[in-house]
Order: C-alpha cells, then sequence, then structure tokens
C-alpha cells in the first residue's frame, strides 16, 4: 500500500506536560479518500494547537452525520475546534448558486459540524472556528458564502500560492484591521495585524447571530464573533494554528480559547452528574 508519504512523520509530542484536568476539546474530522478507502482525518497541525498552544486535550469526532448523539458527546467536551479544509460547505445547505463540478465536497463532515456549532453555542461552550469552520460557523447560523471571492469585483486574490513549500502557502500575505474596542482588539491588543491566507470562498451574508471583528483591506471579512455568548465564540478566516506556538499572536487567540475551556470545565465537572 502506498501512504502519500513525502516527508518524515510528524515528531511525538513529549515536551508538553498537561495537567490530567485539562480541558478537552472537541476536533470534528474530514473524510479523505485516500488509496481507495475513505479515512476520517484531522490536520496534526490544529491537534498540536490545542495542546501547545490552548492547553487542553484534542478528542476527534469522527464525520458521520446524524448517526453521532451530538449532544451526548458535548456533555464530554469544554470547547469545539472548527478546522480548515480544503473541501468547501455544500451550496444546498445555504442555498447558493450551484457550485462548480471541480468543488470538493465533504458531506460527512457537514452532517457532523453544522448541528455542532449549534449545539455547541447553545451551551454558551467555547468555539473557535478556523477557514472552513469560520465559513461553518455563518452557514450554521443562517449566512450565505460567496464561492469564489476572486470573482468579486474589487477583491483580491485569497488562494494560496501553488507552491510546494508549506512555510510559503502559510506566511502571512495581507492585513487585517479589527474593530476597536472589539473581541480581537482586547485579545491581540491591537486593531491590525498581518494574516496568512488560504481559502477561495468567503463570507457574502453575515448570518444575524454574527459581528464582524476584522476585514482585509479588499473588504473581505476575516474575523467574528458570536453575538450574545458570555465566554469565547470567534472565527478566523486566516490560520493561527500554523506554527502557532512561533506567533504571538496565535498564541493569544489560542491562549484565549484555552482559559475559556479550563473555566468551562471547571464548572462541568462540578455540575457532572456521579455515575450511577
Ligand atoms: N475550502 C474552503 C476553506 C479553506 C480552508 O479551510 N483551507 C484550509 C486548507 C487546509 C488546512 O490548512 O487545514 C475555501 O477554499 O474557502
Amino acid at each position: 500500500m502506498s501512504t502519500n508519504q513525502t516527508s518524515a512523520p510528524a515528531a511525538p509530542l513529549t515536551a508538553i506536560q498537561l495537567p490530567a484536568d485539562a480541558p478537552i476539546i472537541a476536533v470534528p474530522m474530514c473524510i479523505k479518500f485516500i488509496d481507495g478507502q475513505n479515512y476520517h482525518t484531522v490536520g496534526d497541525k490544529y491537534l498540536r494547537a490545542v495542546i501547545e498552544a490552548a492547553g487542553g486535550y484534542p478528542l476527534s469526532f469522527p464525520a458521520l452525520g446524524p448517526v453521532l448523539p451530538v449532544e451526548a458527546l458535548l456533555d464530554h467536551v469544554d470547547g469545539v475546534l472548527f478546522t480548515g479544509s480544503p473541501s468547501n460547505v455544500a451550496v444546498s445547505l445555504y442555498g447558493g448558486a450551484p457550485d462548480r463540478p471541480d468543488s470538493p465536497q465533504d458531506p460527512g463532515r457537514d452532517a457532523i459540524t453544522l448541528p455542532l456549532v449549534k449545539a455547541a453555542l447553545a451551551r454558551k461552550m467555547p468555539v473557535f472556528c478556523i477557514c472552513r469552520g469560520f465559513q461553518e460557523l455563518n452557514v450554521a447560523l443562517g449566512g450565505t458564502l460567496n464561492t469564489h471571492i476572486h470573482d468579486v469585483p474589487g477583491h483580491a486574490d485569497h488562494r494560496a500560492p501553488n507552491d510546494a513549500d508549506y512555510d510559503a502557502i502559510y506566511q502571512a500575505r495581507h492585513n487585517v484591521s479589527f474593530t476597536p474596542g472589539g473581541q480581537f482588539a482586547r485579545v491581540l491588543g491591537k486593531t491590525k495585524t498581518m494574516v496568512n491566507t488560504v481559502h477561495w470562498q468567503g463570507i457574502d451574508r453575515l448570518a444575524d447571530g454574527l459581528v464582524i471583528e476584522g476585514q482585509a483591506d479588499d473588504g473581505v471579512i476575516e474575523a467574528i464573533s458570536v453575538k450574545d455568548h458570555t465566554g469565547f465564540a470567534i472565527g478566523t478566516q486566516w490560520h493561527p494554528e500554523y506554527k502557532a506556538t512561533e506567533n504571538p499572536d496565535s498564541m493569544k487567540l489560542f491562549k484565549a480559547f484555552g482559559d475559556a475551556a479550563r473555566e468551562f470545565a471547571q464548572q462541568r465537572r462540578a455540575t457532572r452528574r456521579p455515575a450511577a
């Protein structure tokens, strides 16, 4: 069997010692077709960012859709990290015009992430939504996406360069300006930063329950937060998880997520029903 391996396998994490009661962060998976079979997958960089930058234990949820009891699963976690993915949210889920035939799809992921967003928010659980996850947050709450933002007059090209070198793909490429006094401005301690950009879809109509926190110079929405959420519920169109420990802004975002999840964990454990 071929392994598609083109570089050394990721080294196990050995240097980090988390306390046994560190918060548990759910990370929904994608379905990838590899060597003729479907695999449930999640990018290593997201799991490492949960451990190294948020200080939590990741727990992956397979992309099996409605068969999974979302509410029962959420009883065991303290936050959800919605990851990026090359696949796109199905346009049928937000009533968009048909996407191009080559648009990669992942209905198994759509079927778990959209209900999970709503269920986690209903519990005021901390959520951090990145790239595809950012788009899922908007769609789950009733917003729509633009399937090819580079075709919209006035918008820049937000796609990654065709480059085999991941440091080049995820290098900072454009500005984001944050709302003064907003959540991002508070957490980051500034109103402007440079971010990477690895997407070709973007928010078209913002869901009613969301607030714009940051935009690129061309107007593309890059940072959002959930209205009326008492804790941490944000999304970034960029990728703070990529080498998070080397980027002070990314560390601040993940630390704020981890802090909110730690607080949630304390309450969840304090009110947990004893085993029968
Ligand atoms: N497919 C959507 C979302 C883009 C996205 O999440 N990219 C991530 C790529 C892989 C990763 O870094 O996890 C779009 O193109 O807008």
